[in-house]
């Protein structure tokens, strides 16, 4: 990462002329934006009549150096609606700051985006979930933000949104409802859930006693991802609706013979999930109204 891309804050004028590129090389005008999480950018391959941008070519953008995050941005129709994909996302860990991190969903807001779908892969917490089950997130918690590492600390800029921000209804209780309506009908209750993600920075994966604290303050599920977005979002005043793979069972005892986890387990879990999440959130897109 070009170390004077880091030294600086992204400002609404950095986002404002980040749109204008953007608006002014597609005729699209999307509504929705999509947020992939690892292993699950395919999503982006279903769109039609797209137009496509590398990361690393878009003015103020960083670029993931994460295997299963291509760094594309791509917009197209998707169930006969505009939408923005991010095929791929930058997380805190790649050395990016938090601000940075959710400067794309910064310049959606200018681009009129109303809703935000992330996406992402997570370890399972709660012990009754099995690997492969989706989660709709209902809710988060953001040891990390908590901490005071967080997109909205600095100068608010009140063109985005106020000061304060509330987060008690962070995940939209009406997009939650379509979504698990919309999970049934595709037959896939048995494997579809609904709980709280957690947030940690990585890029390790958890202790045991790290679980077990997550366990105890009620997460279901834990990742490295989503919440900066979501916050950033929420911020501006953009509706979110959020669905996790749980790609591995986090280990819960110590010298047990449970598998450790690792990225490409991930991956092959996501990939495995893929086709379930693009007909999920295809089937979500075509039913909200934007
Ligand atoms: O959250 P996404 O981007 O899906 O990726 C998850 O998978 C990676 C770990 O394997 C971490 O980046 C974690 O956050
Ligand atoms: N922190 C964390 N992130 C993940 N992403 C996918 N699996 C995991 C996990 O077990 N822990």
């Amino acid at each position: 990462v070009d170390g004077s891309v880091l030294d600086r804050e992204e400002t609404y004028e950095d986002a404002t002329s980040t749109a204008e590129f953007l608006l002014s090389r597609t005729d699209h005008r999307p509504t929705i934006g999509i947020i992939c999480g690892s292993g699950l950018g395919g999503l982006a391959n279903v769109l039609t009549d797209t137009d496509s941008f590398e990361f690393r070519d878009i003015p103020n953008f960083a670029t993931s150096t994460v295997p299963g995050h291509a760094s594309k941005l791509v917009f197209g129709s998707l169930q006969g609606k505009t939408v923005v994909v991010m095929q791929g996302r930058v997380h805190m860990y790649e050395g990016h700051t938090a601000k940075q991190v959710t400067f794309p969903v910064r310049v959606f807001k200018l681009l009129e985006v109303k809703i935000l779908i992330v996406t992402n892969a997570s370890g399972a917490i709660n012990r009754t979930y099995k690997m492969g089950d989706l989660m709709v997130i209902c809710d988060h918690i953001n040891l990390v933000g908590l901490a005071g590492l967080n997109p909205l600390v600095g100068d608010n800029d009140s063109r985005f949104g106020p000061r304060f921000p509330p987060m008690s209804s962070a995940y939209d209780n009406d997009l939650r409802s379509i979504g698990l309506k919309l999970s049934e009908e595709l037959g896939m209750k048995e494997f579809v859930r609904e709980g709280v993600y957690s947030f940690q920075s990585g890029p390790m994966f958890e202790t045991v006693g790290e679980c077990r604290l997550l366990n105890v303050l009620g997460a279901d599920v834990v990742g490295m991802s989503t919440v900066p977005e979501v916050v950033a979002a929420r911020h501006c005043g953009i509706r979110v609706f959020g669905v996790s793979v749980v790609t591995n069972c986090c280990v819960m005892e110590l010298d047990s013979d449970d598998q450790e986890p690792s990225h490409d387990e991930v991956l092959e879990m996501g990939e495995k999930r893929s086709a379930d999440v693009q007909r999920l959130i295809s089937k979500f897109v075509g039913k909200i109204i934007d």
